[in-house]
C-alpha cells in the first residue's frame, strides 16, 4: 500500500518536531517555572514602568514583604533578590562558579568601558587575572604589611581633624560651619588609598634646576586633582549601574545609531565618560611608571606589581593599570561611607561612644593613639564597628551578579542569564538572627567568654558579621582586609580623640537624638552613608589635645 505525504502532513511533522525540540530544550522551564513573589508587574513588560531597582532604598523590606527570595521581570529580564544569608550563602557561595559573572550592563559596562576594570569585567580568564594580581597585595597577609601605613592615615586624620574642625582661629572670622569633618574625611581618606595604591612621589636631586629638587611620581597636587576626578567618575559608575538606568539598556542596538540621532544623547554622555575613565585609568599609572623607572620605589600596589612581574608585556601593564584604577575607585568611597556612618552613629549614641572611650583608656590610655594589634583586647570598639556596618551596610544591594546556568533553589526555578541582587541590608536587619535589629546596639557583637572590660556589659549572642558587607563568592569584595583593619583604625583614633556630638543649624547639640536617628536621610544608589550633617569635635582631654596639637 503506498502511502502518501501531502504538504499539510509534512507541515504538522515538522512543527510537531520543532515543538518538541523547543520544549525538550527549556524542559526544566516547562517542569519547574515557579517563580518567587515578588512585584507582579504588567503583562509582558513586567515593572519596566517602576523599576525597583531605581528606588531610593532598592529592595528594602523585601524580606518581610516577601520572604527569603523574590523575583520580578524587566521585559524579558529575570530579576532575583535574595533577601537572606541562607540564600545568598547556598547560591553565591556554595556554588561560586555559577554566579561569578556580572549581568550585562551596555551603558555602564560596554559603551562607557567599566568593563575593562574588576567590578563589571565578564567572569573568565581576564576576570581571574586581575582578582590574582590583586589578591597579591590585599589578601590577609599581605595586607598586614599596609598596617603602619594605615596607623599613619588614621592619625594624620584626627590631626588634620583637630587643625580644621577644632583649632581654626576665630579671630580670623573663620567660625566652624560643623560640616569640615565631612572634607576632611574626604581628603585624607582618598589621599590614603591613593597612596595604598599608587605610592607617594619620590624627591630627586636635579642639577638642571636651580633648586636642585624634582619631584618624581604622583605629586600631592596631583593627587587632589586625581581624587577630585575618580569622584566624578564614580558618580556615573553608580547611577550607570543601576539595572537597566539608560534607554540603550533595554533596546542594546540603539547603540549603533549616529551620535546626532534624537533621542540617543546617551552616547555623547558614554563617549565623555569613557574618555574620563581612560585617563583617569592612565594618568597616575604614567606617572608611577616614570618613577619605578628610575629605579625610585615605593610601597604602593603598582610598585608590588613590578616587582612581581619586572618585565611586564603590554597586557601586563594594562592589567596593571585597570586593576589600580578599580581599587582605588572600589576603596575609596566605601571607606568613606562607612567612617560617615561612624561619625553619625557615634554622634547619636553617647553612651555607646562612652563606653567604647572607657574601654579606650583601659587599654590604650592617652598618651598613644590605638594601634591595630590593640584589636582583641577592645572587644566593644571592634563591637561598636560591626553594629554600623550591620545597621547602616556601606553597599545596601552590592553589585548583582548573574547565573551563568539554569539553577532551583528550594522549589524555584532560576534560568540562566537571570540576574541575582544580593540585598545584604535586608540580611544584616534579619530579626531572627539580629535582636531589635533595627537599634543601634553594638553588645550584641560582644564575645560572650573571656573578660568584658566592662563587668557589667556581657556579651549577648556573640554575632560575626563576618564577610556579608562585603559581598559573596567568586565576586566577594578583594578589599576587605584592607578595609577591614582601615575602618577599625579610623573609628577607634576617631573615638579615641574625640567627644563626637551632632549639633543643629544654630550650633547647639542635638537634644532629641532619637528623632534624628528616625528621620535620618541617606544617599540614594551603590554606596550607603547619611546624608550631610553637623558635628561639633571636643577633644577629650588636654593630654589628647596636646598630642593632636603636636602631632
Ligand atoms: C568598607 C569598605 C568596603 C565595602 C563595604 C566593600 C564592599 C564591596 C561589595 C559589597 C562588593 C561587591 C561584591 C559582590 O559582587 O558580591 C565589592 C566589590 C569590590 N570591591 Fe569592595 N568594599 C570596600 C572596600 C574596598 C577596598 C578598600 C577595595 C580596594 C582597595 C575594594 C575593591 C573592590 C573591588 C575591586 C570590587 C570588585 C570585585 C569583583 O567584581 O571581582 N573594596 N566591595
Amino acid at each position: 500500500m503506498a502511502i502518501i505525504i501531502t504538504l499539510a502532513d509534512a507541515t504538522v511533522v515538522t512543527l510537531t518536531v520543532l515543538f518538541l525540540a523547543f520544549v525538550y530544550q527549556n524542559r526544566r522551564k516547562f517542569t519547574s517555572t515557579k517563580y518567587p513573589p515578588g512585584p507582579p508587574g504588567l503583562p509582558l513588560v513586567g515593572c519596566a514602568f517602576e523599576n525597583p531597582s531605581s528606588e531610593k532604598q532598592p529592595y528594602k523590606g523585601w524580606r518581610e514583604l516577601y520572604g527569603p527570595i523574590s523575583h520580578f521581570r524587566l521585559l524579558t529580564q529575570d530579576v532575583f533578590v535574595l533577601n537572606t544569608h541562607r540564600l545568598a550563602y547556598e547560591l553565591l557561595d556554595k556554588r561560586a562558579n555559577t554566579y561569578a559573572d556580572r549581568p550585562r550592563q551596555v551603558m555602564c559596562a560596554e559603551l562607557i568601558s567599566w568593563n575593562r576594570a574588576i567590578a563589571l569585567a565578564p567572569a573568565g580568564t581576564r576576570h581571574r587575572k586581575y582578582r590574582k594580581l590583586v589578591n597579591s597585595v590585599l589578601s590577609p597577609n599581605a595586607t598586614k604589611r599596609l598596617w603602619p601605613v594605615q596607623e599613619k592615615s588614621a592619625s594624620a586624620f584626627v590631626t588634620t581633624l583637630f587643625h580644621q574642625c577644632v583649632d581654626k582661629p576665630s579671630d580670623a572670622g573663620q567660625s566652624h560651619s560643623g560640616y569640615e569633618f565631612l572634607e576632611v574625611i574626604r581628603q585624607v581618606i582618598g589621599m590614603h588609598v591613593v597612596d595604598i595604591i599608587y605610592g607617594p612621589e619620590s624627591i630627586v636631586e636635579d642639577e638642571s634646576r636651580g633648586s636642585g629638587r624634582q619631584a618624581v611620581g604622583l605629586s600631592k597636587q596631583n593627587m587632589e586633582k586625581y581624587i577630585h576626578d575618580a569622584d566624578e567618575a564614580h558618580a556615573l559608575f553608580a547611577k550607570a549601574l543601576v539595572p537597566f538606568a539608560y534607554i540603550v539598556d533595554w533596546i542594546p542596538w540603539l547603540q549603533f545609531l549616529p551620535e546626532s540621532t534624537p533621542f540617543v544623547s546617551f552616547k555623547k554622555e558614554a563617549r565623555q565618560a569613557r574618555e574620563n575613565l581612560v585617563k583617569l585609568t592612565m594618568f597616575p599609572y604614567t606617572k608611577v611608571r616614570e618613577r619605578i623607572a628610575m629605579g625610585l620605589p615605593q610601597i604602593s600596589y603598582v610598585d608590588h606589581c613590578f616587582t612581581t612581574t619586572p618585565d611586564p608585556t603590554p597586557e601586563d601593564e594594562e592589567s596593571i593599570a585597570w586593576t589600580a584604577m578599580s581599587a582605588y575607585t572600589g576603596g575609596s568611597d566605601t571607606t568613606i561611607a562607612a567612617i560617615k556612618t561612624a561619625f553619625f552613629a557615634a554622634s547619636l549614641h553617647p553612651e555607646a561612644q562612652a563606653l567604647a572611650q572607657s574601654e579606650l583608656d583601659q587599654i590604650v590610655g592617652q598618651e598613644r593613639m590605638p594601634e591595630i594589634n590593640d584589636r582583641p583586647n577592645l572587644p566593644y570598639v571592634t563591637a561598636f564597628v560591626n553594629e554600623c556596618m550591620r545597621l547602616i551596610p556601606v553597599a545596601p544591594v552590592a553589585i548583582p551578579h548573574r547565573a551563568m546556568e539554569d539553577e532551583t533553589i528550594d522549589e524555584y526555578f532560576i534560568p540562566k542569564g537571570a540576574t541575582i541582587i544580593p540585598n545584604i541590608r535586608e540580611m544584616l536587619r534579619d530579626p531572627d538572627i539580629y535582636e531589635s535589629p533595627l537599634s543601634f546596639d553594638p553588645v550584641r557583637f560582644l564575645p560572650t567568654t573571656g573578660t568584658p572590660t566592662h563587668p557589667d556589659i556581657k556579651g549577648r549572642t556573640e554575632l560575626n558579621i563576618g564577610s556579608l558587607p562585603y559581598g559573596f563568592g567568586r565576586r566577594i569584595c578583594p578589599g576587605m582586609h584592607l578595609a577591614d583593619s582601615g575602618v577599625w583604625l579610623y573609628v577607634s583614633t576617631l573615638l579615641w580623640a574625640y567627644h563626637v556630638s551632632m549639633v543643629d543649624d544654630d550650633g547647639s547639640i542635638v537634644k532629641d537624638r532619637a528623632a534624628k536617628w528616625e528621620s535620618a536621610q541617606f544617599s540614594s544608589g551603590a554606596i550607603q552613608y547619611p546624608l550631610p550633617f553637623k558635628v561639633k569635635l571636643v577633644p577629650r582631654s588636654s593630654a589628647v589635645e596636646s598630642l593632636l596639637r603636636n602631632a
